[in-house]
């Protein structure tokens, strides 16, 4: 090599020093004024920051324990002591996010703190004020991560959009359709799994997926209430091609909130690996489920058959621009009700079973109950079975002590319109992702008393009366004008059911499994949950 060829390397190498040296003091520099959180992102005074990296804040965190995501956020709340924290990670919307009763009551019920009503206001923050509920909706990245599988359903609407989809679903969950029809579909249901699945079960002495069966149940009893449809997943062994794919794309879409490159890991699987279903494939099953319900429905209407569900109200619906809906509409209405009637009380019903396995007691005191107040004959009578539900305090107590330590919605979240201030003093700015979590509250020492332990009994009152809690502190179905629609329906289903397996039979939970949960926009179990059924004796 020549002088002058290493005189050229020299100063390449001098300037690649240069530049090198250069970013790493402009990095330093940053890490410096970004020492605990994501790059830009503002430090949030008064606000606690859960503890994070320079440059990139929770990041690393979040992607290591994206498994245990609910549990994150729990531990953060506890390492910090406060109600209310911050995260910056790179990549991820800055999120406020509290466990403050009094801060997820207002942003449910939407009522501006005093101190925003009492600034100068121009004419538009007036009404913006007064009508607050619209000022926390369901924001940007909720919209980006699960417009595919929900598109324009009540679950992403805002506005007038939600407005109809609301009034018109309402007028499907009154009390003659609950005490007269939606009770014999679960008795129906239950009867036919009672038969064929669990007393299989006992006399085989094999063990059967619990949470695989309580899916099964709520998925037929909801698609026959809302559909008219007789879909008998009970009947099949595997999952039903629709449920299995709407369970992915589902869990996809939470994927998608932790995952700020989802784009592109999305779009490298689809060339990597070909042979798998992609999630547009997924998305066309569940489609496809979709349409041929609707399809069957218009052919059953035009032939002047009379139905009154979910579906046939729809159809006869108006949007917010008093159209008739179309497909695309009928189809969301459809993807977003089966979310809401399926999973969250499969879900409950199979957490609820864990709990009672695991705490012998309860379930006694629960088996004394049923017996005081149900006889064999009422069993098959769904109106006076209705009535007999409403006087038994702790089966509703030991349903509310599930969802508290078991919500069905572990996280929620939505996005401020304007700026505010929460009751603890928090300031919000205009453009802020505020979370709640009901799985950390529910399991936080300054907001429950012994808040880790099942205890049913906390939900009576010393009159023995079942005792209310206020929608900020237990805020399993929701509160506010979006309270949970099926709340009562997804109760009566719940407790139909536990009377009657507590009643017939007993289940232990296989040994040696790993029943835990698996993150996705609700709580479904990870493993699902092996048990041995046995008859119960008198
Ligand atoms: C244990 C069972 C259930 C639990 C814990 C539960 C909980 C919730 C929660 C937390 C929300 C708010 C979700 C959000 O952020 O938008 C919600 C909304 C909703 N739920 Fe339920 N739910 C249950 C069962 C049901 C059932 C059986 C139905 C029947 C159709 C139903 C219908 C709805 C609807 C339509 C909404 C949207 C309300 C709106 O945005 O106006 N839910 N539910």
């Amino acid at each position: 090599m020549s002088v002058f060829g290493d005189r050229k390397n020299n100063s390449a190498l001098q300037k690649i020093g240069i530049v090198g040296g250069a970013s790493a003091a402009i990095l330093g520099l940053l890490a410096l004024k970004y020492p605990d959180r994501a790059i830009f992102d503002e430090h949030r005074e008064g606000i606690p920051c859960q503890p994070g990296y320079p440059l990139v804040g929770g990041l690393p965190t979040i992607v290591r324990y994206k498994e245990k995501m609910h549990d994150l956020f729990m531990t953060g709340f506890e390492l910090t002591g406060a109600l209310t924290t911050t995260t910056s990670a790179l990549g991820i919307p800055r999120s406020i996010i509290t466990i403050n009763p009094k801060n997820v009551e207002h942003i449910l019920k939407g009522i501006l703190s005093t101190a925003i009503f009492s600034r100068k206001l121009t004419t538009h923050h007036k009404i913006s004020a007064i009508d607050n509920f619209s000022n926390y909706v369901k924001g940007p990245q909720l919209d980006g991560a699960t417009q595919e599988l929900f598109g324009h359903g009540i679950f992403n609407a805002n506005g007038e959009q939600w407005k109809y989809q609301r009034k018109t679903a309402s007028l499907v969950f009154n009390v003659k359709n609950f005490r007269d029809d939606f009770s014999r579909v679960f008795i129906k249901e239950i009867e036919y799994m009672s038969k064929n699945i669990f007393d299989k079960a006992c006399a085989e002495g094999t063990p059967v997926d619990f949470h695989d069966i309580m899916f099964k149940f709520t998925l037929d009893s909801f698609i026959l209430l809302g559909f008219g449809v007789e879909l008998n997943a009970l009947a099949s062994k595997e999952k039903v091609p629709f449920a299995a794919s709407f369970d992915i794309c589902q869990m996809n879409s939470f994927q998608r909130f932790v995952n700020p490159a989802w784009r592109i890991t999305e779009a490298l699987q689809k060339v990597l690996l070909p042979w798998k279903m992609s999630i547009q494939d997924h998305l066309n099953v569940v489609d496809s489920f979709a349409n041929e319900v609707i399809d069957r429905r218009r052919a059953q209407m035009e032939n002047g058959e009379i139905h009154t569900d979910l579906l046939s109200r729809f159809m006869n619906a108006s949007n917010q621009f008093g159209e008739p809906l179309n497909n695309k509409e009928l189809r969301d209405m459809i993807l977003n009700f089966v979310i809401a009637g399926r999973d969250t009380t499969a879900q409950a019903l199979s957490w609820t079973f864990y709990n009672l396995c695991n705490n012998p007691r309860t379930e006694y005191k629960l088996l004394k109950e049923i017996r005081e107040h149900i006889t064999d004959e009422m069993e098959n009578d769904p109106v006076v079975l209705y009535e007999a539900i409403k006087n038994m305090t702790y089966a509703h107590a030991v349903l509310y002590e599930v969802l508290r330590l078991h919500p069905s919605v572990p996280n929620n979240q939505k996005y401020a319109l304007n700026d505010d201030i929460w009751p603890d003093g928090t300031q919000i700015k205009k453009g802020d992702y505020v979370m709640w979590s009901p799985w950390a509250q529910g399991r936080n020492e300054q907001v429950w008393k012994n808040a880790k332990q099942f205890q049913p009994e906390r939900w009576i009152a010393e009159d023995g009366s079942l005792r209310r809690e206020s929608q900020g502190q237990w805020p399993a179905f929701h509160g506010g004008p979006r309270v949970c629609l099926g709340q009562n329906l997804a109760t009566l289903e719940a407790i139909i059911a536990i009377i009657f397996f507590v009643k017939h039979y007993e289940f232990t939970i296989v040994p040696g499994q790993d029943v835990t949960y698996q993150v996705s926009l609700t709580l479904p179990m990870k493993n699902g949950m092996n048990v041995y059924v046995n008859k119960r004796s008198g």
